[in-house]
């Protein structure tokens, strides 16, 4: 999707660019179809819903046709995967592609087992305007390198997976999004690390999947790097962490704190550094 010929911007500009995006997100409410698992739809719907999208949960193909025409994107996460739902997928991301329209894909426990490893490969291969979005042992899983991981958590650092990354940025033209303590978005022209979360927030399920529907909602109003929804949603984990007793708490608040954020929040807190362009 991204092309070495696209801009390079410096701190500012990229901070400027995800405030930006994180007001049209507010005002357009862009729909985000999503074809996700059975442990995180409800949570992924209302982090959608806070930070200002309008999510549907949808898998029929009889009705996936209709919805890729008036969709802003299509959030693909293969967490509860099984023969059926790996055709949905397939189907789901040929509509995306006939409509222009920009896929997420969430390659959870990718490296866990050979089906979601091949699923996850045939699926970024099949979409046009990709972003993956994995911690760092599924990224390393899916770009063909031996990752440690331990079914859907990650037992590898952002840091190990960035090569991994670079490979499925040229592999699938795709941009990457690498989650961890240490968050990095990587594109054919920049590589970007953020050092915001918390950590306390593993200790939440879905954490990651609802990062990616949010990258969903920033695609579908044309932020298709990953920055602003990866930005944005670290800085209000590590917000809701500060403000929360233990995990249950932290999931009630994130979702507060995705309605809350201020341009000002992310200004103050943003810790952003460009690493490589
Ligand atoms: N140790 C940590 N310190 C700070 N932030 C963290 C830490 N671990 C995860 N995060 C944050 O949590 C969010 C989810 O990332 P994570 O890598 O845990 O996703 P994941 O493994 O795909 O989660 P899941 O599969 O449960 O949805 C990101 O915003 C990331 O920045
Ligand atoms: C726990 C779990 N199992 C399958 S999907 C999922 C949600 C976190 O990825
Ligand atoms: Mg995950």
């Amino acid at each position: 999707m991204d092309n070495p010929s696209q801009p390079i911007f410096n701190s500012a500009t990229l901070t400027a660019n995800i405030i930006a995006a994180l007001a049209q997100v507010r005002e357009q409410k862009p729909l985000v179809v999503n074809i996700t698992n059975y442990v995180v739809m409800n949570n992924t719907a209302n982090a959608l819903l806070a930070i200002g999208a309008s999510p549907i949960m949808t898998h029929s193909r009889q009705e996936m046709a209709e919805m890729m025409q008036i969709s802003g994107s299509l959030v693909i996460n293969i967490g509860t995967l099984d023969n059926e739902w790996i055709q949905r997928m397939q189907f789901a991301v040929e509509q995306a592609n006939a409509n222009n329209k920009p896929i997420v894909l969430d390659p959870v426990g990718c490296g866990a087992s050979v089906l979601r490893t091949h699923t996850a490969r045939t699926l970024a291969a099949k979409a046009n305007n990709l972003i993956i979005r994995g911690n760092a042992s599924e990224i390393i899983a899916l770009a063909g390198e031996t990752s440690q991981t331990k079914g859907v958590d990650a037992l590898d650092s952002s840091d190990t997976a960035l090569v991994a990354a670079q490979t499925l940025v040229a592999q699938y033209q795709a941009n990457v999004v690498i989650s961890g303590e240490v968050d990095y978005v990587v594109t054919a022209s920049q590589t970007i690390r953020l050092r915001n979360g918390h950590h306390m927030m593993p200790y939440v399920t879905g954490m990651g999947c609802s990062l990616t529907a949010l990258t969903g909602a920033f695609a579908a109003i044309g932020e298709t790097s990953g920055l602003a929804a990866t930005a944005i949603y670290a800085i209000v984990g590590e917000i809701a962490a500060e403000q929360s007793a233990g995990p249950a708490t932290l999931q009630l608040n994130i979702i507060d704190g995705l309605y809350q954020i201020s341009a000002e929040q992310i200004q103050q807190r943003l810790n952003m550094a460009v690493v490589a362009s």
